[in-house]
């Protein structure tokens, strides 16, 4: 049976390789020989995905999905007749990028090399390469000496520092100015100062994995790996000048420095911290406590230690490196996600968490009906409007687009808009990697502040990755209750040999719910609260809790970010429980975009070094305008592509939709007036009520003062009661704001003017840490208890939660119904396979082999996987054993 398996692995990557190489070969018939350019646009980095240059103009539905391809100059059907793989023409056909070329992203390259990199990025070459990586990795599992491969993943951790070697020694730099023929050690020696030997072995251990290559004996050049972590810059001015080498770069250089750093150290960390037996240190067992403050024998979280003066260069590197990680998403998968067409004219988008407003303004240049509204902490929100009036002013200027200051554990407020004389009421929620930042019970308060705004219509969209599991989901259909569009067993046709999650292809999301775990969340997150990248099931598990229920899921070919909508259904009652009091919650706060000109001032950190502008994740880079002025796709994906055209009329079909249950009357101040007030967190004066779903990343250090002119008189009013008693150097608190006047009575967002220097408290001790931790564990406990019991639909005689109807119980799928189609798609695929077989019967074998490769495209375009069965089977025109497909591969040919 292994050989078998391997076979069929191998297959499969020959199928693969040719789907690749007939992308590739098509691309270069349809190339206009005379013209120098290419279709295809330059990318910032080769990691981003395919960007092709001009607009689309075809209307056709099946190949939505599909990159823009002037007319005629698309990619088309492989077609044989012009010659197969290895067949030679008389063109420059394009080749697949040779991974001893460097492409670096910020130099110019020949339209040959443009287009074979930005052909790499094509959907189509992305899903192909995924199959083949996946393949590889399994076979290289399967064949490899298990002590090898167990001394691969053991002694691995050579590979981060060496890589952190490269990078910070700025050694790709001087390879780039070596060129091809690369640079002997001896010349890197005297421009490092580093020894001949160890430089040596270093660059040799990365040649073996690729990521430099020995031209010849103590020669090294960059490879296509290595030329991405370019900077650009002359490797003499970053010696001179280190601290710049990530600002306006594609943030993979900061990206890579970041993991190799202090994610590499705290990543040693692992099992000390998380191993009670082995956890030296009493510390250690303090559920709060995580593998970074183990590494760097620290008891503060990361972004309050990132803002210690001695760390200011990783505070530096750290928003390009988030910017780095944007490689990770297809761009503008957003704008397929959604059927943002439907939406009705002036319907509004909240961004919550939006950022700088990244995502929205992509959708904003797309979609010209919709308005917006962007949500995050008022520093950020800040950012924001600046990075607007420079890129797009008419935005903020017509009131299409407006930033709010505004914490997202606090209630909604109502969103008064230009020309709009009552709060509108959102159509789209929007939150884009904000759930994998937080611990269920954080998520499901954001989520129920959502919920409690929303109307009957609001619909919530949730970007994220979904991680799939690594083995058969046998019981998906059962934890869902009922058939959700993109709950899928295995990403993978039944029967394939290839790991259900795509194993080595989609490590990358693994390696990121690590990450989130070991040390950005910290004393909050993973370690106690399970704060994680989270499977389709534990999605729809945590918005069912808050009142939201998954209806669809959409995901860009070949990448687990998976867009989720979510419709309103009846919140749980021990959930309300985790409501704010009304008198706790913000007020409201317009969002008219004239609120942007008065903004002068800026936010400044208390220990009065760097400004923290981006939080983990955050975009710090708005779209490019090429993809902003993308016109807008008519559909979208869904998560795996043999579910096209089976969208159908799930969405909310199943879902009781009703309407929330409470207004915002109670936020109005004493003239009626809604109040708007924004968290900060300055250190203010003790009180023992608890606000326990505050954010606890908020930088401890910054403080927003929201002055208002002599004039004013609106006053939003600080609300101490509710002032978390945590520790000292923890408290969140409102704070006092004064409204500017504003015309026509509209409210208008504050300015924001830098705050006075803030003395901070003392470290607290660690003794108060615990004490402080203990309290919140006990409480988390308490509220994991009733959340529990609430999904049980048992509810707690004890709890304080407020008399409503208990959550009518799930549907569950009759014993007898069909199974839902997800979980059919190999057999689905293996009765197309039949059915093609049998219609073709008695025809000519050109009209039989014709007709395969149409079924071929057609199935290719509905499953990224498994084609190496499919194809084979069809191209024979038989069914034929396992073992003889790559040869029948080659007669075909
Ligand atoms: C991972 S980023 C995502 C940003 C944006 N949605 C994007 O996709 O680029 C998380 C965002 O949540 C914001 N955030 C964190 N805590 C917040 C809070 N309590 N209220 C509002 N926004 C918050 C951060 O400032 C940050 O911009």
């Amino acid at each position: 049976m292994t050989f078998a398996a391997l076979r069929s692995l191998h297959a499969l990557i020959g199928d693969a390789l040719d789907d690749i190489e007939r992308i590739y070969q098509d691309a270069s018939f349809d190339r206009p020989a005379s013209t120098p350019s290419t279709p295809y646009a330059v990318l910032t980095s080769p990691c981003t995905p395919y960007r092709p240059r001009h607009g689309r103009n075809d209307e056709d539905e099946d190949d939505f999905d599909r990159p823009y391809f002037p007319t005629g100059q698309a990619p088309k059907t492989p077609s044989r007749s012009r010659g197969g793989p290895g067949v030679s023409v008389d063109l420059h056909m394009l080749d697949f990028p040779a991974l001893d070329t460097p492409y670096y992203p910020t130099e110019s390259h020949s339209p040959e090399a443009d287009a074979a990199e930005s052909l790499a990025s094509h959907p189509d070459v992305i899903a192909a390469s995924n199959r083949i990586v996946a393949a590889c990795g399994q076979i290289s599992a399967t064949i490899h000496r298990p002590f090898l491969t167990l001394c691969d993943a053991a002694m691995g951790y050579h590979l981060p520092a060496c890589l952190r070697f490269l990078e910070a020694s700025h050694t790709v730099e001087l390879l780039r100015t070596a060129g091809p023929d690369g640079m002997h050690i001896r010349d890197l020696s005297r421009h490092l100062g580093v020894d001949e030997g160890k430089l040596s072995h270093i660059l040799r251990l990365l040649a073996t994995h690729h990521i430099t290559r020995e031209v010849r004996p103590n020669v090294f050049a960059n490879t296509r790996i290595s030329a991405i972590i370019d900077s650009g810059r002359a490797p003499e001015d970053l010696m001179c000048s280190p601290q710049n080498k990530y600002e306006t770069t594609n943030g993979i250089a900061a990206f890579i420095n970041l993991c190799t750093d202090e994610l590499f150290k705290s990543s040693a960390y692992l099992v000390d911290c998380y191993l009670p037996s082995l956890s030296s240190k009493k510390e250690d067992q303090n559920p709060m406590h995580a593998p970074f403050n183990v590494a760097f024998n620290t008891s503060i979280p990361y972004f309050e230690w990132l803002e210690q003066p001695e760390n200011e260069a990783r505070l530096r590197r750290f928003g390009p490196a988030m910017t780095g990680t944007s490689a990770w998403e297809v761009p503008g998968a957003i704008v397929s996600a959604f059927p943002w067409l439907d939406l009705p004219t002036g319907a509004l988008v909240v961004d919550v968490g939006g950022g700088i407003g990244s995502t929205s303004m992509l959708l904003a240049h797309t979609f010209p009906h919709l308005r917006f509204v962007i949500q995050d902490r008022p520093q950020v929100a800040e950012h924001g409007v600046n990075a607007w009036r420079e890129r797009c002013p008419e935005m903020l200027d017509s009131g299409r687009a407006a930033f709010l200051g505004h914490d997202f554990f606090l209630p909604q407020p109502p969103l008064l808009l230009t020309g709009t004389p009552k709060p509108v009421t959102p159509s789209i929620y929007l939150m884009r990697v904000i759930t994998h930042d937080w611990p269920d019970e954080f998520v499901t308060k954001i989520l129920l502040n959502l919920r409690m705004a929303a109307g009957p219509d609001t619909k919530l969209l949730l970007a994220d990755h979904v991680l799939p599991l690594a083995c058969v989901d046998e019981d998906v259909e059962d934890a869902l209750r009922d058939p959700l569009p993109g709950a899928i067993r295995s990403l993978v046709p039944e029967g394939s040999p290839l790991l259900p999650n795509l194993g080595k292809a989609n490590a990358n999301a693994y390696w990121m719910d690590l990450t989130v775990c070991i040390s950005l969340h910290l004393k909050w997150m993973r370690a106690t609260f399970n704060a994680q990248e989270r499977t389709l099931r534990e999605m729809a598990a945590l918005t069912l809790m808050a009142g939201w229920k998954i209806v669809d899921v959409a995901h860009a070919e070949g990448s687990l970010f998976g867009h989720m909508t979510a419709v309103p259904v009846e919140i749980p009652s021990a959930s309300l429980a985790l409501l704010d009091p009304p008198h706790a919650t913000a007020g409201v706060c317009a969002t008219d975009h004239t609120c942007t000109r008065t903004r002068s001032g800026s936010v400044t950190s208390a220990s009065g070094t760097v400004r923290m502008d981006s939080t983990f994740g955050t975009l710090s880079s708005l779209p490019t305008e090429e993809a902003i002025r993308k016109p807008a796709r008519k559909d979208r994906r869904p998560l795996i592509p043999w579910w096209r055209g089976r969208k159908d009329s799930q969405t909310s079909k199943n879902a009781t939709v009703v309407t929330p249950e409470r207004n915002y009357d109670g936020v109005k101040d004493q003239k009626g007036r809604p109040k708007l007030a924004i968290v900060t967190t300055s250190p203010v004066a003790e009180t023992n009520q608890r606000v326990p779903f505050r954010s606890p990343t908020l930088p401890t250090s910054s403080m927003v003062h929201i002055p208002a002119p002599p004039d004013s008189d609106r006053t939003a009013v600080s609300s101490p009661e509710t002032t978390p008693d945590f520790s000292k150097a923890e408290r969140h608190s409102l704070t006092q704001v004064r409204l500017p006047p504003s015309p026509q009575g509209v409210m208008l967002l504050p300015a924001l003017e830098p705050a006075p220097p803030v003395k901070l408290r003392s470290q607290p001790s660690r003794n108060g840490l615990r004490k402080k931790a203990s309290q919140v564990f006990e409480f988390s406990k308490a509220s994991v208890a009733s959340l529990r019991s609430a999904a049980m639909g048992v509810t707690s005689p004890s709890s304080p939660v407020p008399p409503v109807p208990p959550v009518p119980p799930l549907p569950s799928l009759p014993p007898s119904s069909p199974r839902p189609p997800t979980m059919t798609h190999g057999a689905e695929m293996s009765r197309e396979i039949t059915r093609h077989h049998s219609s073709e019967e008695g025809g000519s074998a050109g009209g039989l082999a014709s007709s395969a490769l149409k079924s071929l495209k057609k199935m290719r375009s509905r499953s990224q996987l498994g084609l190496s069965t499919a194809a084979v089977e069809m191209r024979s025109g038989r069914s034929m054993p396992v073992d003889e497909r790559s040869n029948t591969i080659r007669n075909d040919e």
